[in-house]
């Protein structure tokens, strides 16, 4: 284990079991559509792509940047959007990834500007939900775990901008990010 997690909250195997069981969920509800498959960078990447060889329906790759936490622990409160979609979105049948909904702040605002551009569809998948931090309601579709107030990394999560490679998700030392 990294000398700068405290604990482990979810193994390799763990995740790789419920990112199929989403998989199945997901092939099964898009049954006979095409799924323009949303990722928010950069977090989000290494669930999209295990999520992505687990659907079983046609998917297209497309990405978002947009970022409020930059390098520090808690949210800045103001959603910036670095890269857009490529993808015109009209009439697609849109599923954003996430690795984690938090705050629920920055989906808040991607829901609502994909569906305003005239999205079939926008639904969420995210690997990770901390509802106890919430400040906005929303709905999440598909979501892997619910986990404790706590700040998490690994599996694509970082705090200022290390720790994503690590294989597992593991709760982060305070003293790393209050020094
Ligand atoms: O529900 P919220 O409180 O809005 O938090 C969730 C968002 O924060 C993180 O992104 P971050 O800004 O850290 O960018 P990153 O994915 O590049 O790390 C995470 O990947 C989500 O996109
Ligand atoms: O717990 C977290 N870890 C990493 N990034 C995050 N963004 C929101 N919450 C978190
Ligand atoms: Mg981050």
């Amino acid at each position: 284990m990294h000398q700068d997690v405290k604990e482990i909250l979810f193994t390799e195997e763990q995740i790789q079991k419920r990112v199929r069981e989403m998989g199945a969920q997901i092939t099964a509800d898009y049954a006979g559509k095409t799924i323009l498959l949303c990722g928010i960078l950069k977090g989000a990447v290494v669930f999209y792509t295990d999520l992505a060889r687990q659907i079983q329906v046609p998917v297209k790759f497309d990405f978002m940047s947009c970022s409020s936490y930059g390098s520090s622990a808690t949210s800045s409160g103001a959603v910036t959007i670095r890269k857009d979609m490529d993808n015109d979105v009209a009439g697609k049948d849109i599923l954003i990834v996430e690795d984690i909904i938090d705050t629920g702040i920055t989906l808040s605002y991607l829901v609502p500007y994909l569906k305003d551009r005239g999205a079939n569809s926008v639904k969420l998948a995210t690997l990770l939900s901390k509802p106890s931090r919430r400040q906005v309601d929303i709905h999440v579709d598909y979501n892997g775990f619910e986990i404790p107030d706590a700040f998490v990394v690994g599996y694509g999560l970082d705090y200022d901008s290390s720790y994503r490679n690590l294989p597992y998700i593991g709760i982060l030392k305070e003293e790393i990010y209050t020094k």
